[in-house]
Order: C-alpha cells, then sequence, then structure tokens
C-alpha cells in the first residue's frame, strides 16, 4: 500500500499492522472498520471518570449497537441505555442482564412499554402522559423520570436535548404533579435522569446542569440513583491538533461535587453517566473507494461509495469528519502513481480543496466541501475518521442501498467480520408481492 495521507490512524497504530487496502478488497466497501484497543481504552477512561466509588458508566447503545460491539463493552463492565425495544433486545443478546439495561424513552406506545416492563428493564419517562401511561401499565413498580435541567448543549441544534427548545425532559415546575402520579399508582421513583445534548468539550454546561438536578434530587430524599446523562465530546479536527476534552479535570470537578451532595443527602446515592460517542466513536475508520474524479466549474469532485445512506453524520449536522487516503499498490500502477506528488510517508503537504461526495440521487450528498486533501485518485481507498458514533445506526438502504460490513481488529491484530453487508435479497425480505 502506498501511504498518500495517514498522519492520524499512523499515529493511533490504528490498523494494528493490517493494511487498509486489503481489508477494503477482502470485505468490499463501504466498510466500518474497529479497532478493539482503542475502544476498550475508552471504555476505562469513563469508567474510572471519578472516585467516588457508588459511580456507573452506562453506555448509550444509540450511538453503536452492533452486536460484537456491545459485547465488549459489557467486558469492560459498562452497563447500557436503551431507546427501544429493538435496542433492549440486542443488549439482552450481548449479554446485559436485565438491571444492567436502562430505558429511557421518549413518547413510546404502551406496547413498547409494556415490552421493557416485561423484560424486567427499569423504565424511565420524559412527560405526565407518559408517566401516567406507566401508572397504567404497571402501578407498585419503580420507574425514573427524566427531567429538563434548563441548560442544553451540543454540536448543532439538532442535538440540543435540555433547556429552552427541546421536545425532551419533564420541566421541574411539574414536579408536584409528578408526586401525585407516584402516589396514585404506588410507583417508587428509583432515580431521575438527564441528558443536556450531545458534544460539549468543556465541562462547563455538563456541570452547570448538575446543580439543576441536584435541586430536584433534593425534592425526592429515597433516589437509589442520579444519572447526569452523555454528551461528552471527542476531537474531530484531528489533523489541526484540536484539543481532548479534559477528562481529568472534568472528573476532579465532578468528583467535588458528587462528595458533596452525597454528604448533604446523608448517603452515597448511586451517580450514572450514559455517554454514546466518546466511547465510540474514535475506535472506527469508514473505509470507501472513490470511483470518480472531476472538475466541475472549478470544483474537484471526488466521487466516492460512501453517500448519506452509509454516513448520515455530514448531510444531517454539517459535521466534520477527517480523511485519509490509502492506494493499493494495484491501483498506483494502474493510475501511474507519479501524478499524485505524494512524499508516500503519509504527510503530504501537496494539498488541495477536493469536495468529496457519495453515489445517492441528492446533490446535498456531501462527505466533505472544498477539503484539502493531496490529489484524490480513481480506486483510492477513503477513511473517514471517527465514524463509530452515530454511524452504522443511522445508516440506511435510501435508493436500494446495502448498508455495509463491519469489521473488528482484535487486540491480537486479527480482523474479524462482525456484521456482514446487507444482500440484495435482504432488500425485499419483508416486502410483499401482488
Ligand atoms: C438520553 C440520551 N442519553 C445519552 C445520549 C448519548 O449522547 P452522547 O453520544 O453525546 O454521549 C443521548 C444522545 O444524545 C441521549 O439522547
Ligand atoms: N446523532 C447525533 C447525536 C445525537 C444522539 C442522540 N441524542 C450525532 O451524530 O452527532
Amino acid at each position: 500500500m502506498q501511504k498518500i495521507y495517514t498522519k492520524v490512524t499512523d499515529e493511533m497504530n490504528f490498523y494494528e499492522g493490517n493494511d487498509p487496502t486489503a481489508l477494503a478488497k477482502e470485505y468490499g466497501t463501504p466498510l466500518y472498520v474497529y479497532n478493539e484497543r482503542i475502544l476498550r481504552t475508552r471504555c476505562r477512561e469513563l469508567k474510572n471518570l471519578v472516585t467516588y466509588p457508588n459511580f456507573v458508566a452506562d453506555f448509550s447503545a444509540k450511538a453503536n449497537s452492533n452486536l460484537a460491539f456491545l459485547q465488549i463493552v459489557r467486558s469492560e463492565g459498562l452497563e447500557v441505555d436503551a431507546m427501544s425495544p429493538g435496542e433492549i433486545y440486542i443488549e439482552k443478546a450481548a449479554g446485559f442482564k436485565s438491571d444492567e439495561i436502562f430505558y429511557i424513552c421518549n413518547n413510546v406506545s404502551e406496547e413498547e412499554m409494556q415490552y421493557a416492563v416485561s423484560e424486567g428493564v427499569l423504565v424511565s419517562v420524559d412527560s405526565i402522559s407518559q408517566l401516567e401511561q406507566y401508572g397504567r401499565l404497571a402501578p407498585n413498580t419503580r420507574v425514573a423520570v427524566r427531567f429538563n435541567p434548563g441548560v442544553g448543549a451540543g454540536h448543532h441544534d439538532k442535538v440540543v436535548t435540555a433547556g429552552k427548545k427541546t421536545k425532551f425532559g419533564v420541566d421541574p415546575s411539574c414536579i408536584p404533579l409528578v408526586k401525585e402520579i407516584l402516589k396514585k399508582y404506588n410507583l417508587t421513583l428509583a432515580g431521575i435522569n438527564q441528558h443536556i445534548g450531545s458534544l460539549f468539550m468543556t465541562g462547563e454546561a455538563f456541570l452547570s446542569s448538575i446543580h439543576s438536578l441536584f435541586d430536584i434530587a433534593r425534592q425526592f430524599p429515597d433516589l437509589e440513583f442520579i444519572d447526569l446523562g452523555g454528551g461528552f465530546g471527542i476531537p474531530y479536527h484531528k489533523e489541526t491538533d484540536e484539543a481532548r476534552l479534559d477528562l481529568k479535570s472534568l472528573g476532579t470537578e465532578l468528583d467535588k461535587e458528587l462528595y458533596a451532595f452525597a454528604e448533604e443527602y446523608g448517603r452515597q446515592v448511586k451517580f450514572r453517566i450514559e455517554p454514546g460517542r466518546y466511547i465510540s466513536a474514535e475506535c472506527c475508520v469508514l473505509l470507501g473507494q472513490v470511483h470518480s474524479v472531476k472538475e466541475n466549474s472549478g470544483i474537484t469532485y471526488a466521487g466516492c461509495d460512501v453517500g448519506f445512506n452509509v454516513l448520515a453524520r455530514p448531510v444531517m449536522y454539517d459535521s466534520y469528519h477527517g480523511i485519509e487516503i490509502y492506494r493499493s499498490n494495484d491501483a498506483a500502477a494502474q493510475n501511474g502513481a507519479d501524478k499524485t506528488h505524494s512524499t508516500g510517508d503519509g504527510h503530504d503537504n501537496n494539498l488541495q480543496p477536493v469536495t468529496v461526495v457519495g453515489n445517492i440521487c441528492e446533490s446535498g450528498d456531501i462527505l466533505a466541501k472544498d477539503r484539502m486533501l493531496p490529489p484524490v485518485m480513481e480506486k483510492d481507498i477513503l477513511g473517514i475518521l471517527d465514524a463509530g458514533a452515530y454511524g452504522f445506526t443511522m445508516s440506511s438502504n435510501y435508493n436500494n442501498r446495502l448498508r455495509p460490513a463491519e469489521v473488528l481488529i482484535r487486540e491480537s491484530g486479527e480482523a474479524v467480520l462482525i456484521r456482514e453487508r446487507d444482500t440484495l435479497e435482504d432488500l425485499k425480505r419483508h416486502m410483499i408481492s401482488i
């Protein structure tokens, strides 16, 4: 393989000796490739975020719900949250016990709620009407309530989940009503939870939201747990050495808050967090292949097989993902590699603006606009960085395209398939011909 532009994965030793062009050839593209060592490292960082003893990190499986992935998360001693019966189902298949799953639902039917209750999974409701629904379905049981702490955060309006403009959470002014309904159905409030939004790179909003949640907790003296939510960000601009979220100082500040609250509360109540992105994003590179390069009105387009059906984030939130370029020796020989001016050491300086687009029939199908890259050639393999959170889970079959395969690079360096690519037969599996 020729290393055209590979700084980030080189530094992480992401491929552990595997050749990404060979992985692309063996399994096809697009292909989600995960690194087990990095995943385990991220799990441990958050599991050990604080010294406070009664602390649990729940992985938020909406970010990544691959079975093998969840098995690794479980083996690291984390628990999980769930957003749907489907997530509960897969989490159980991965080995999580009922009491290791926390169903944080939003606007669900009686049937969905009943599914969680029948599976013995604790439910968090986030409206008065859903609390009533829960009470009717499962009186005399434990329940949790998600509150809106009034402080939101996130990388885009669409992922801010607390504050003034959000569908999530119960307003603290409704606490008297919450107490009334709990009493009416003889429900025990096991815990309260919040989630302010996705992706903060400093701890301020998170720490400030905790104070509001503590104010709410003070009105419920018998809680088993207080769940502070997720949202821990990762640096997507790795090429520019964007700073990481300072977990050490966030952990220190958080510790102070947790110990102080426990002292006041009179016991070491359990605290939970529910991070998704921090654990799953950076252990994954999405491989795609360039099939066409062209100039149009002065813009260079590199057309590849990673449409927004495969990775929705750039189109949905204008999100940035770093891009690397790998070139197999075969492709280099076929294309005349000298045309690339590559330094060959993965740190190419000859950068030019390239707009990387997918193969979906919409002009908004843009993965990266005017991205500074070395000259891209047909058959090049693109490595799209930090793709493990909300990557595969948000993929679709739009345009009747096949959702990609997933491969895991084990700690031994061995690459194993952990999800097969969809097949054409899958596309008509649930359709009924007339
Ligand atoms: C309720 C809830 N918890 C946890 C998460 C995980 O968020 P993140 O992946 O930003 O940590 C989300 C997603 O934003 C969420 O909606
Ligand atoms: N899907 C979003 C994060 C929001 C997650 C759920 N509340 C993203 O890709 O950034």
